[in-house]
Protein backbone atom coordinates (compact mmCIF):
# COMPACT_ATOMS: atom_id res chain seq x y z
CA UNK A 1 0.00 0.00 0.00
CA UNK A 2 1.51 3.70 -0.70
CA UNK A 3 1.47 6.45 1.22
CA UNK A 4 -0.45 9.34 -0.40
CA UNK A 5 1.25 13.03 0.37
CA UNK A 6 0.19 15.17 1.55
CA UNK A 7 -1.84 13.12 4.10
CA UNK A 8 -5.54 12.73 2.84
CA UNK A 9 -8.33 13.57 5.71
CA UNK A 10 -9.11 10.56 5.61
CA UNK A 11 -12.23 10.70 8.01
CA UNK A 12 -13.73 12.56 5.45
CA UNK A 13 -12.66 10.11 2.27
CA UNK A 14 -14.07 7.63 4.53
CA UNK A 15 -17.45 9.07 4.87
CA UNK A 16 -17.29 8.65 1.12
CA UNK A 17 -16.55 5.11 0.82
CA UNK A 18 -12.81 4.90 0.93
CA UNK A 19 -11.04 2.32 2.10
CA UNK A 20 -7.73 0.16 1.83
CA UNK A 21 -9.43 -1.34 -1.57
CA UNK A 22 -9.33 1.92 -3.35
CA UNK A 23 -6.24 3.47 -1.53
CA UNK A 24 -4.11 0.29 -2.66
CA UNK A 25 -4.83 0.85 -6.08
CA UNK A 26 -3.25 3.87 -5.93
CA UNK A 27 0.46 4.21 -7.86
CA UNK A 28 3.71 6.22 -6.41
CA UNK A 29 3.49 7.96 -9.52
CA UNK A 30 -0.59 9.01 -8.55
CA UNK A 31 0.17 9.87 -5.31
CA UNK A 32 -0.46 13.86 -5.91
CA UNK A 33 -3.54 13.01 -7.38
CA UNK A 34 -7.07 13.73 -5.34
CA UNK A 35 -9.20 10.45 -5.08
CA UNK A 36 -13.34 12.04 -5.99
CA UNK A 37 -16.54 9.72 -6.16
CA UNK A 38 -18.69 10.38 -9.28
CA UNK A 39 -21.90 11.92 -8.15
CA UNK A 40 -23.38 12.20 -11.54
CA UNK A 41 -23.19 10.88 -14.82
CA UNK A 42 -24.57 13.08 -18.04
CA UNK A 43 -24.09 12.48 -21.96
CA UNK A 44 -20.85 15.42 -21.79
CA UNK A 45 -20.35 16.20 -18.13
CA UNK A 46 -19.59 14.06 -15.09
CA UNK A 47 -19.58 15.54 -11.55
CA UNK A 48 -17.79 14.11 -8.46
CA UNK A 49 -17.24 14.60 -4.75
CA UNK A 50 -14.17 14.57 -2.90
CA UNK A 51 -13.21 15.53 0.24
CA UNK A 52 -13.65 19.52 -0.39
CA UNK A 53 -17.35 19.22 -1.78
CA UNK A 54 -18.68 18.88 -5.20
CA UNK A 55 -16.05 18.68 -8.28
CA UNK A 56 -17.44 19.26 -11.84
CA UNK A 57 -14.55 17.87 -13.77
CA UNK A 58 -12.64 18.40 -16.95
CA UNK A 59 -12.61 15.23 -18.81
CA UNK A 60 -9.99 14.51 -21.15
CA UNK A 61 -10.98 14.38 -25.21
CA UNK A 62 -12.94 11.49 -26.50
CA UNK A 63 -14.02 10.33 -22.68
CA UNK A 64 -17.17 8.46 -22.76
CA UNK A 65 -19.34 9.29 -19.51
CA UNK A 66 -21.19 6.06 -20.05
CA UNK A 67 -17.88 4.19 -19.49
CA UNK A 68 -18.43 5.86 -15.79
CA UNK A 69 -21.34 4.68 -12.73
CA UNK A 70 -22.62 6.61 -10.08
CA UNK A 71 -20.10 5.39 -7.12
CA UNK A 72 -17.39 5.15 -8.90
CA UNK A 73 -13.87 6.08 -7.54
CA UNK A 74 -11.46 8.59 -9.53
CA UNK A 75 -8.76 10.25 -9.25
CA UNK A 76 -8.37 14.09 -10.21
CA UNK A 77 -5.57 16.74 -10.44
CA UNK A 78 -5.84 18.59 -7.59
CA UNK A 79 -5.32 22.22 -9.65
CA UNK A 80 -7.15 21.48 -12.89
CA UNK A 81 -10.01 19.17 -11.92
CA UNK A 82 -8.70 16.91 -14.81
CA UNK A 83 -10.10 13.18 -14.37
CA UNK A 84 -7.01 11.43 -14.43
CA UNK A 85 -7.65 7.92 -13.33
CA UNK A 86 -10.51 5.40 -13.00
CA UNK A 87 -9.76 3.21 -10.01
CA UNK A 88 -10.87 -0.59 -10.18
CA UNK A 89 -14.70 -1.33 -8.48
CA UNK A 90 -15.30 -3.39 -5.82
CA UNK A 91 -18.76 -3.90 -7.01
CA UNK A 92 -20.54 -2.65 -10.18
CA UNK A 93 -24.35 -2.84 -11.03
CA UNK A 94 -24.76 -3.19 -14.65
CA UNK A 95 -28.45 -3.27 -16.16
CA UNK A 96 -28.85 -5.46 -19.50
CA UNK A 97 -32.57 -5.01 -21.51
CA UNK A 98 -32.80 -7.09 -24.80
CA UNK A 99 -32.51 -3.52 -27.15
CA UNK A 100 -29.36 -2.48 -25.96
CA UNK A 101 -26.44 -4.07 -27.41
CA UNK A 102 -23.68 -3.07 -24.10
CA UNK A 103 -25.32 -3.26 -20.55
CA UNK A 104 -25.43 0.08 -19.08
CA UNK A 105 -24.08 0.87 -15.76
CA UNK A 106 -26.67 1.47 -13.03
CA UNK A 107 -23.96 1.76 -10.18
CA UNK A 108 -20.62 1.23 -8.61
CA UNK A 109 -18.99 0.35 -5.75
CA UNK A 110 -22.63 -0.22 -3.82
CA UNK A 111 -22.76 -2.50 -1.02
CA UNK A 112 -26.36 -2.95 -0.39
CA UNK A 113 -29.30 -3.11 -3.16
CA UNK A 114 -32.84 -2.39 -1.79
CA UNK A 115 -34.94 -4.10 -3.96
CA UNK A 116 -38.21 -2.07 -4.22
CA UNK A 117 -41.63 -3.63 -5.19
CA UNK A 118 -45.25 -3.06 -3.37
CA UNK A 119 -48.24 -4.90 -1.96
CA UNK A 120 -50.16 -5.30 -5.17
CA UNK A 121 -49.96 -6.29 -8.38
CA UNK A 122 -46.58 -5.01 -8.99
CA UNK A 123 -45.65 -8.53 -6.93
CA UNK A 124 -43.60 -10.50 -8.85
CA UNK A 125 -41.94 -13.31 -7.35
CA UNK A 126 -39.88 -13.94 -11.20
CA UNK A 127 -38.75 -10.84 -11.85
CA UNK A 128 -37.57 -10.22 -8.55
CA UNK A 129 -35.24 -13.48 -8.57
CA UNK A 130 -34.20 -12.25 -11.94
CA UNK A 131 -32.99 -8.91 -9.49
CA UNK A 132 -32.00 -11.33 -6.57
CA UNK A 133 -29.68 -13.49 -9.42
CA UNK A 134 -28.03 -10.30 -10.47
CA UNK A 135 -27.43 -8.47 -7.15
CA UNK A 136 -25.44 -11.84 -5.76
CA UNK A 137 -23.80 -12.09 -9.30
CA UNK A 138 -22.76 -8.32 -8.17
CA UNK A 139 -21.59 -9.34 -4.82
CA UNK A 140 -23.90 -6.82 -4.08
CA UNK A 141 -26.28 -7.28 -0.29
CA UNK A 142 -29.81 -7.45 -1.51
CA UNK A 143 -33.06 -6.28 0.78
CA UNK A 144 -36.63 -6.56 -0.59
CA UNK A 145 -38.70 -3.60 0.79
CA UNK A 146 -42.51 -4.50 0.17
CA UNK A 147 -44.00 -0.68 -0.40
CA UNK A 148 -47.87 0.29 -0.33
CA UNK A 149 -48.49 -1.88 2.61
CA UNK A 150 -50.81 0.57 3.76
CA UNK A 151 -53.22 -0.41 0.57
CA UNK A 152 -53.08 -3.72 0.64
CA UNK A 153 -55.48 -6.24 2.93
CA UNK A 154 -52.96 -8.86 3.53
CA UNK A 155 -49.46 -7.20 3.70
CA UNK A 156 -48.09 -9.58 5.58
CA UNK A 157 -48.46 -12.66 2.59
CA UNK A 158 -45.90 -10.37 0.71
CA UNK A 159 -43.85 -10.21 3.32
CA UNK A 160 -43.99 -14.04 3.64
CA UNK A 161 -43.85 -14.86 0.00
CA UNK A 162 -40.78 -12.35 -0.18
CA UNK A 163 -38.95 -14.45 2.55
CA UNK A 164 -39.46 -17.90 0.84
CA UNK A 165 -37.36 -15.92 -2.87
CA UNK A 166 -33.92 -16.39 -0.85
CA UNK A 167 -32.49 -17.89 1.94
CA UNK A 168 -31.12 -15.32 4.65
CA UNK A 169 -33.03 -12.54 2.90
CA UNK A 170 -34.18 -9.25 4.57
CA UNK A 171 -37.46 -8.35 3.73
CA UNK A 172 -38.79 -4.66 4.95
CA UNK A 173 -42.44 -3.35 5.10
CA UNK A 174 -41.78 -0.03 4.61
CA UNK A 175 -44.12 3.37 3.60
CA UNK A 176 -41.62 5.26 1.96
CA UNK A 177 -43.18 8.50 2.10
CA UNK A 178 -43.12 8.36 6.40
CA UNK A 179 -40.35 9.99 7.91
CA UNK A 180 -39.46 6.30 10.01
CA UNK A 181 -38.56 4.69 6.65
CA UNK A 182 -35.49 6.04 7.34
CA UNK A 183 -34.65 4.55 10.61
CA UNK A 184 -36.12 0.85 9.34
CA UNK A 185 -33.44 0.93 6.77
CA UNK A 186 -30.40 2.55 9.14
CA UNK A 187 -28.95 -0.87 9.73
CA UNK A 188 -28.10 -0.55 5.55
CA UNK A 189 -27.09 3.08 5.44
CA UNK A 190 -24.47 3.91 7.95
CA UNK A 191 -21.34 6.09 7.83
CA UNK A 192 -19.64 5.19 4.05
CA UNK A 193 -22.21 2.95 3.24
CA UNK A 194 -23.64 2.93 -0.44
CA UNK A 195 -27.13 1.71 -0.88
CA UNK A 196 -28.78 2.16 -4.82
CA UNK A 197 -32.58 1.34 -5.11
CA UNK A 198 -34.05 -0.83 -8.17
CA UNK A 199 -37.36 -1.54 -9.30
CA UNK A 200 -40.43 -0.57 -11.90
CA UNK A 201 -41.92 2.46 -12.01
CA UNK A 202 -44.14 3.74 -9.25
CA UNK A 203 -43.17 1.55 -7.05
CA UNK A 204 -42.01 4.53 -4.60
CA UNK A 205 -38.08 4.77 -5.58
CA UNK A 206 -37.84 8.73 -5.74
CA UNK A 207 -40.38 9.11 -2.74
CA UNK A 208 -37.73 7.01 -0.49
CA UNK A 209 -34.63 8.78 -1.83
CA UNK A 210 -36.15 12.10 -1.04
CA UNK A 211 -37.04 10.19 2.53
CA UNK A 212 -33.53 9.12 3.22
CA UNK A 213 -31.77 12.22 1.74
CA UNK A 214 -33.95 14.51 4.27
CA UNK A 215 -32.48 17.58 4.63
CA UNK A 216 -29.51 16.69 2.67
CA UNK A 217 -31.21 16.66 -1.12
CA UNK A 218 -31.28 20.47 -0.98
CA UNK A 219 -27.98 20.38 -2.51
CA UNK A 220 -28.47 20.43 -6.49
CA UNK A 221 -25.21 20.63 -6.62
CA UNK A 222 -24.25 17.49 -5.13
CA UNK A 223 -27.92 15.52 -6.16
CA UNK A 224 -27.70 17.49 -9.47
CA UNK A 225 -30.74 15.04 -11.46
CA UNK A 226 -31.79 16.21 -14.25
CA UNK A 227 -34.88 15.16 -16.33
CA UNK A 228 -35.29 14.92 -20.02
CA UNK A 229 -37.78 14.73 -22.40
CA UNK A 230 -37.71 10.81 -23.95
CA UNK A 231 -38.95 9.89 -27.46
CA UNK A 232 -42.65 10.32 -26.30
CA UNK A 233 -42.15 13.56 -25.12
CA UNK A 234 -42.78 11.89 -21.17
CA UNK A 235 -40.61 13.30 -18.64
CA UNK A 236 -38.49 10.68 -17.05
CA UNK A 237 -35.46 10.62 -14.58
CA UNK A 238 -32.09 9.63 -16.68
CA UNK A 239 -29.13 10.53 -14.81
CA UNK A 240 -28.29 8.73 -11.85
CA UNK A 241 -27.04 10.19 -9.21
CA UNK A 242 -25.61 9.70 -5.74
CA UNK A 243 -27.39 11.74 -2.65
CA UNK A 244 -25.95 11.81 1.09
CA UNK A 245 -28.23 9.88 3.25
CA UNK A 246 -29.11 12.35 5.92
CA UNK A 247 -27.75 9.99 9.23
CA UNK A 248 -24.70 9.32 7.01
CA UNK A 249 -24.28 7.02 3.91
CA UNK A 250 -24.77 7.83 0.09
CA UNK A 251 -28.09 6.38 -1.92
CA UNK A 252 -27.62 6.02 -5.75
CA UNK A 253 -30.80 6.46 -7.41
CA UNK A 254 -31.61 4.29 -11.02
CA UNK A 255 -34.61 4.98 -13.39
CA UNK A 256 -37.06 2.87 -13.49
CA UNK A 257 -36.65 -0.59 -15.24
CA UNK A 258 -38.05 -2.57 -18.13
CA UNK A 259 -37.72 -6.27 -18.53
CA UNK A 260 -33.83 -7.08 -17.17
CA UNK A 261 -32.10 -9.74 -19.43
CA UNK A 262 -29.70 -12.56 -17.06
CA UNK A 263 -26.30 -13.08 -18.25
CA UNK A 264 -23.19 -14.68 -16.84
CA UNK A 265 -24.70 -15.03 -13.45
CA UNK A 266 -24.55 -18.58 -13.21
CA UNK A 267 -23.08 -17.93 -9.18
CA UNK A 268 -25.90 -15.90 -8.61
CA UNK A 269 -28.61 -18.13 -9.34
CA UNK A 270 -26.62 -20.71 -7.23
CA UNK A 271 -26.99 -18.38 -4.45
CA UNK A 272 -30.52 -17.35 -4.94
CA UNK A 273 -32.09 -21.15 -5.76
CA UNK A 274 -29.50 -21.96 -2.26
CA UNK A 275 -32.09 -25.04 -1.64
CA UNK A 276 -32.30 -26.77 -5.41
CA UNK A 277 -27.84 -26.40 -5.85
CA UNK A 278 -27.68 -28.19 -2.72
CA UNK A 279 -29.68 -30.88 -3.61
CA UNK A 280 -28.09 -31.16 -7.14
CA UNK A 281 -25.14 -33.42 -5.57
CA UNK A 282 -27.63 -35.77 -4.27
CA UNK A 283 -29.04 -37.07 -7.69
CA UNK A 284 -28.16 -39.94 -9.37
CA UNK A 285 -26.87 -38.16 -12.65
CA UNK A 286 -23.87 -36.07 -12.20
CA UNK A 287 -25.80 -34.15 -15.18
CA UNK A 288 -29.24 -34.49 -13.57
CA UNK A 289 -31.69 -32.04 -15.35
CA UNK A 290 -34.21 -32.83 -12.29
CA UNK A 291 -36.95 -33.50 -15.61
CA UNK A 292 -37.34 -36.98 -15.53
CA UNK A 293 -33.98 -38.67 -14.07
CA UNK A 294 -34.37 -41.98 -11.62
CA UNK A 295 -33.16 -41.10 -8.55
CA UNK A 296 -33.44 -37.33 -8.46
CA UNK A 297 -33.19 -35.37 -5.23
CA UNK A 298 -35.06 -31.97 -6.78
CA UNK A 299 -38.14 -34.23 -7.94
CA UNK A 300 -38.17 -35.71 -4.39
CA UNK A 301 -38.59 -32.71 -2.70
CA UNK A 302 -41.54 -31.68 -4.91
CA UNK A 303 -42.79 -35.43 -4.18
CA UNK A 304 -42.47 -34.70 -0.65
CA UNK A 305 -44.17 -31.05 -0.40
CA UNK A 306 -40.65 -29.81 0.55
CA UNK A 307 -40.17 -27.78 -3.02
CA UNK A 308 -42.57 -25.66 -4.75
CA UNK A 309 -43.02 -26.93 -8.07
CA UNK A 310 -43.16 -23.69 -9.55
CA UNK A 311 -40.03 -22.26 -7.75
CA UNK A 312 -38.46 -25.60 -10.12
CA UNK A 313 -39.92 -24.38 -13.19
CA UNK A 314 -38.55 -20.70 -12.57
CA UNK A 315 -35.14 -22.02 -11.63
CA UNK A 316 -35.02 -23.92 -14.65
CA UNK A 317 -36.24 -20.60 -17.21
CA UNK A 318 -33.80 -18.76 -15.91
CA UNK A 319 -30.87 -21.43 -15.74
CA UNK A 320 -32.43 -21.78 -19.76
CA UNK A 321 -32.36 -18.28 -20.37
CA UNK A 322 -28.41 -17.76 -18.84
CA UNK A 323 -26.89 -20.45 -21.10
CA UNK A 324 -28.68 -18.76 -24.02
CA UNK A 325 -26.84 -15.26 -23.17
CA UNK A 326 -24.05 -15.93 -21.60
CA UNK A 327 -21.13 -16.16 -23.63
CA UNK A 328 -19.48 -19.50 -25.27
CA UNK A 329 -16.38 -19.18 -22.97
CA UNK A 330 -18.17 -18.89 -19.26
CA UNK A 331 -21.31 -20.54 -19.93
CA UNK A 332 -21.18 -24.49 -20.46
CA UNK A 333 -23.02 -23.84 -23.99
CA UNK A 334 -24.91 -21.93 -26.40
CA UNK A 335 -23.22 -19.51 -28.62
CA UNK A 336 -23.10 -15.17 -28.20
CA UNK A 337 -25.86 -14.05 -29.52
CA UNK A 338 -25.19 -11.38 -32.65
CA UNK A 339 -25.06 -7.90 -30.91
CA UNK A 340 -24.08 -9.27 -27.66
CA UNK A 341 -21.04 -9.26 -26.19
CA UNK A 342 -18.83 -10.33 -23.09
CA UNK A 343 -17.88 -8.04 -21.12
CA UNK A 344 -14.39 -6.78 -20.55
N1 LIG B 1 -50.01 4.95 0.00
C1 LIG B 1 -48.74 4.81 -0.33
N2 LIG B 1 -48.26 5.49 -1.38
C2 LIG B 1 -46.97 5.34 -1.72
C3 LIG B 1 -46.11 4.47 -1.00
N3 LIG B 1 -44.89 4.51 -1.59
C4 LIG B 1 -44.98 5.37 -2.62
N4 LIG B 1 -46.23 5.88 -2.72
C5 LIG B 1 -46.73 6.84 -3.74
O1 LIG B 1 -46.60 6.23 -5.01
C6 LIG B 1 -46.33 7.23 -6.01
C7 LIG B 1 -45.12 6.84 -6.85
O2 LIG B 1 -43.94 6.99 -6.04
P1 LIG B 1 -42.52 7.39 -6.69
O3 LIG B 1 -41.59 7.57 -5.55
O4 LIG B 1 -42.66 8.52 -7.64
O5 LIG B 1 -42.18 6.08 -7.51
P2 LIG B 1 -40.85 5.74 -8.33
O6 LIG B 1 -40.55 4.31 -8.05
O7 LIG B 1 -39.78 6.71 -8.01
O8 LIG B 1 -41.30 5.90 -9.82
P3 LIG B 1 -40.38 6.29 -11.14
O9 LIG B 1 -39.78 7.65 -10.88
O10 LIG B 1 -41.40 6.30 -12.25
O11 LIG B 1 -39.37 5.20 -11.30
C8 LIG B 1 -46.18 8.54 -5.26
O12 LIG B 1 -47.41 9.23 -5.35
C9 LIG B 1 -45.90 8.10 -3.83
O13 LIG B 1 -46.31 9.06 -2.89
C10 LIG B 1 -46.66 3.76 0.13
O14 LIG B 1 -46.00 2.95 0.82
N5 LIG B 1 -47.97 3.98 0.42
ZN1 LIG C 1 -32.00 -34.19 -10.24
Amino acid sequence: MVTVTPPLPTDRLAALGWDDFFSSQILPAQAHLLPARIANVHRARLGAIGVDGPIDLVLPHHTNTGDYAVGDWVLVEPQTDLLVHRLQRRTVLERRVLSARTPQLAGANIDTLFIVTSCNADFNPARLERYLALTNQAGIDPVILLTKADTADNPEDFRQQALQLQRDLPVVLINPRAPEAAALLAPWCGAGRTVAVIGSSGVGKSTLVNTLAGSAIDQPQVTGGIRESDAKGRHTTTARSLHPIASGGWVIDTPGMRTLQVSDVAEGLDTLFAEITELTPLCKFRDCTHEHEPGCAVQAAIAAGRLDPERLARWRKLHQENRDSTPPAKGTRGATPPGRRRKS
